[in-house]
């Protein structure tokens, strides 16, 4: 993949002036940060160059000699439907407007616009054009159900549909230069998540996190943007902030939810307009990193409650993915079970003790309120402790009695625990049943089954005699 070029696909100027093609594309790349560009002097050799680069947007000149403009935009549409076309023409003329629309131009600009306009227009159709191409791209991969790199998510364990459907999204949109919106609750895998999407884009240059929870505003500006000597009382060396160190790879910024409304402003506009000013310098830097947002906040919530900006919630949502929480991966507990104890195990330098099965079991009517984090942190916890043969569940039991935070029937406080026009059943056999649910989890063996119920192993065997008499 060709990495750093903005966009992922190519850009053709074509005009028959040499010196519009020089100045414009100077313009583009400077001021509209767009590199992956093609030119083309002779409208008649266009669709060659078309045929064997990966284009994906057309800016177009009118009238050109030999092969006019819209001769030529026919020519595209008809044989290439899947490429945008821009015309920008020194003439000023509605009729042939509307015609060049009619015939399926995105847009028409005369060459004298305004810069900032035309490079507005310009940005619109080439994000028409990647969300047309991720469009296509998700639908082949959902539909042939692939990854094509497979090896990315190594470290990320799991075989839950949700992540996989994640990965694959993310596979589609890795190209883009977009921000992605990381969200889900703490210890989910944002930061894990943030690090795939950063290989899959083959972005030359680092992944660089900034956690920006609890940076005021002068601080944040500081951390991103760097600053001048001399910018403030105790600047006395330039520093590089975190986008220049960056470069032309990515900028993760971590607890997003947390930002100060005045550090908001300052992030839309860096996003808007791809450039920022160091601290006390008053020359434009442009930035290269793709940026990257991670939470555990409900971002929707907070710009409803006006605690965060609608336009920069919108930006920054161009793509987004939710992390689901352990509890609503269950399948994944035995998995990150077994990944964790024989890390900690090699950690550890010991071997990794078998695991009794009431264990899953366990860990499966748990809530989880760290997520995958807390799972691997008991992991090692145990494992430290570890003394005899099979593993101990106490530290797992600690955990889970003392958070309190047992699934209460699939934590739905909507649905009641028993249907209230049925008359409850009696303590007996609410007993009864849950005396044969652990014998059923124990697979029939009565220490473990008294084991999850909390009593010794004569009295679940009195029970059971009594309830089979
Ligand atoms: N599916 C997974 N497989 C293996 N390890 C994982 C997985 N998910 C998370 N981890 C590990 O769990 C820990 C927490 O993950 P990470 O830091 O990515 O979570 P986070 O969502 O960014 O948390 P926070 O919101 O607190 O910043 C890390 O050690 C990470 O490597």
């Amino acid at each position: 993949m060709s990495s750093n070029l903005y966009p992922a696909f190519g850009v053709l100027l074509v005009d028959d002036e040499a010196s519009f093609l020089r100045s414009f594309s100077l313009i583009l790349e400077t001021q509209g940060g767009i590199n992956h560009l093609y030119q083309c002097q002779d409208s008649r050799d266009a669709m060659q160059v078309i045929v064997e680069n990966p284009i994906g947007l057309v800016l177009l000149d009118l009238t050109m000699p030999h092969l006019s403009g819209e001769a030529l935009l026919q020519q595209i549409v008809e044989e290439h439907p899947d490429i945008g076309v821009i015309i920008i023409s020194g003439l000023n003329q509605l009729e042939t407007a509307v015609n060049c629309i009619r015939l399926g131009a995105y847009d028409y600009f005369i060459k004298t616009t305004e810069e900032n306009r035309l490079l507005d227009g310009i940005h619109r159709a080439i994000r028409m054009q990647e969300m047309r191409l991720e469009n296509l791209e998700m639908r082949r991969r959902f539909l042939s159900d692939t990854l094509d790199r497979p090896e990315v998510f190594a470290d990320i364990i799991t075989r839950d549909k949700g992540m996989r459907s994640v990965f694959q999204y993310l596979e589609t949109v890795s190209a883009s230069s977009q921000p992605v919106l990381i969200t889900g609750e703490s210890g989910t895998g944002k930061e894990a998540i943030a690090r795939a999407i950063h290989t899959l884009s083959g972005r030359r240059g680092p992944l660089v996190c900034v956690n920006v929870a609890g940076l005021d505003d002068n601080i944040f500006a500081d951390t991103l943007f760097g600053h001048q000597r001399g910018a403030f009382t105790g600047a006395d060396k330039a520093r590089a902030g975190m986008i220049d160190q960056a470069g032309g790879g990515t900028l993760l910024l971590d607890e997003i939810g947390d930002l100060s409304l005045a550090s908001q402003v300052k992030l839309l506009r860096l996003l808007q307009e791809g450039e920022y000013y160091p601290l006390g310098s008053d020359r434009p830097k442009r930035i290269h990193a793709r940026v990257l947002v991670a939470t555990h906040q409900d971002l929707d919530q907070k710009q409803r409650d006006g605690e965060f900006r609608k336009d920069l919630y919108y930006r920054l949502r161009t793509h987004q993915v939710e992390l689901p929480p352990l509890r609503q991966r269950q399948g994944d507990i035995p998995l990150l079970l077994d990944h964790f104890l024989a890390e900690a195990a090699e950690d550890l330098g010991r071997s990794k003790p078998p695991v009794p099965k009431e264990l899953v079991a366990l860990l499966r009517n748990y809530a989880f309120p760290g997520n995958v984090r807390e799972l691997r942190a008991l992991c090692f916890d145990a494992l430290g402790r570890h003394r005899g043969s099979v593993l101990s569940m106490d530290v797992f039991r600690q955990a889970v009695g003392q958070e309190g935070a047992i699934l209460e029937s699939e934590a739905d406080p909507a649905m009641p625990l028993f249907a209230p026009d049925q008359p409850l059943p009696t303590l007996q056999e609410v007993a009864d049943m849950l005396v044969a649910e652990a014998m059923e989890r124990a697979q029939g063996n009565q220490s473990r089954a008294s084991r999850l119920l909390g009593i010794s192993q004569p009295a679940l065997s009195k029970r059971l005699k009594k309830s089979q008499s």
